[in-house]
């Protein structure tokens, strides 16, 4: 398969040795010294493109992927609230998208178990729920997508919260908590790859359900599975459509 990484940062470098590792070729590399290069002619020299990289250029970069009717993988982050525009761009040009907050195998299992446990605590009110997330310090949205999924998967399924708000610790915080709220609070710490928590805390004890990961590896594997999967698909997916749990 002929890969294009849109983004060549901390993932990009690591998706291409997974992906020269399977047998594939990058025959494009874009960063922000060469946005030149993102022309639809050099897309259409890819069987499948792949972004990691940044909130605010995830958007072009899967519109220039729809004029040159190249399949994208996006793991970018932080650009989900044009996620229906985007959908409806993707479904009415025929073309391919998959997204993910989150390509690892142990987050997706994680994400999975969240889903099960919230449905159960709707049994037991006494406890209180909260979602911690820490990253390193170059993270540039907060919170993490792999918290918003994880948040937004809560509300769907236990019945006493129907918003999220975050608070980036470390930088003013004024909310008073509504108790129908739940509260997403992210951490910046050096070198942290990424660490995900869910709290049911009660005043008699608390469950702590905790993911992480040691390093960038299983996004980037992950990330290269998905490429394999949407090559020859067409439509609008996320990555649950690949694992499919039950
Ligand atoms: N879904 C998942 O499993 C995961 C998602 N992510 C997400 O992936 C994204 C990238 O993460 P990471 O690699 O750590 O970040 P980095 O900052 O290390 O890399 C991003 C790269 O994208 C480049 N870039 C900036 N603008 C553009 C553009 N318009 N077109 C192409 N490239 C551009 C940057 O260039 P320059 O350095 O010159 O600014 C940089 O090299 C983030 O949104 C992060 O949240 C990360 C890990 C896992
Ligand atoms: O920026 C990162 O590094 C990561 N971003 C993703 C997110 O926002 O959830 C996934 C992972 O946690 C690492």
């Amino acid at each position: 398969m002929k890969i294009a990484l849109l983004g060549y940062g901390k993932m990009g470098q690591i998706i291409e040795r997974f992906a020269l590792e399977r047998g594939h070729e990058v025959v494009l590399k874009i960063n922000i010294d060469n946005l030149e290069d993102l022309t639809t002619s050099n897309l259409k020299k890819a069987d499948v493109a792949i972004d990691f990289s940044a909130p605010d250029a995830a958007i072009n970069n899967i519109y220039a992927c729809f004029d040159a009717n190249v399949p994208v993988v996006v793991g970018t982050t932080g650009w989900y609230g044009q996620l229906q525009e985007v959908k409806n761009e993707c479904l009415t040009r025929n073309n391919s998208l998959l997204y993910g907050s989150n390509f690892s195998i142990g987050v997706n299992i994680f994400f999975h178990m969240n889903k099960v446990l919230a449905k159960l605590m709707n049994g037991f009110p006494a406890y209180e729920v909260q979602v911690e997330e820490i990253h390193h310090t170059q993270k540039l949205d907060s919170p993490s997508g792999t918290a918003m999924t994880i948040a937004e998967d809560i509300i769907e399924n236990l019945d006493r919260k129907n918003e999220w708000v975050n608070e980036l610790v470390g930088t003013q915080f004024d909310d008073v908590l509504k108790k129908e709220q739940l509260l997403i609070e992210s951490h910046r710490i050096e070198n942290i790859p990424g660490t995900h928590t869910v709290v049911y805390s009660s005043e008699v004890d608390e469950i702590e359900f905790k993911h992480t990961a040691h390093n960038r590896s299983g996004f980037a594997l992950g990330a290269v599975v998905a490429a394999e999967w949407l090559e020859k698909k067409q439509g609008f997916y996320n990555i649950a459509d690949i694992f499919n749990f039950k």
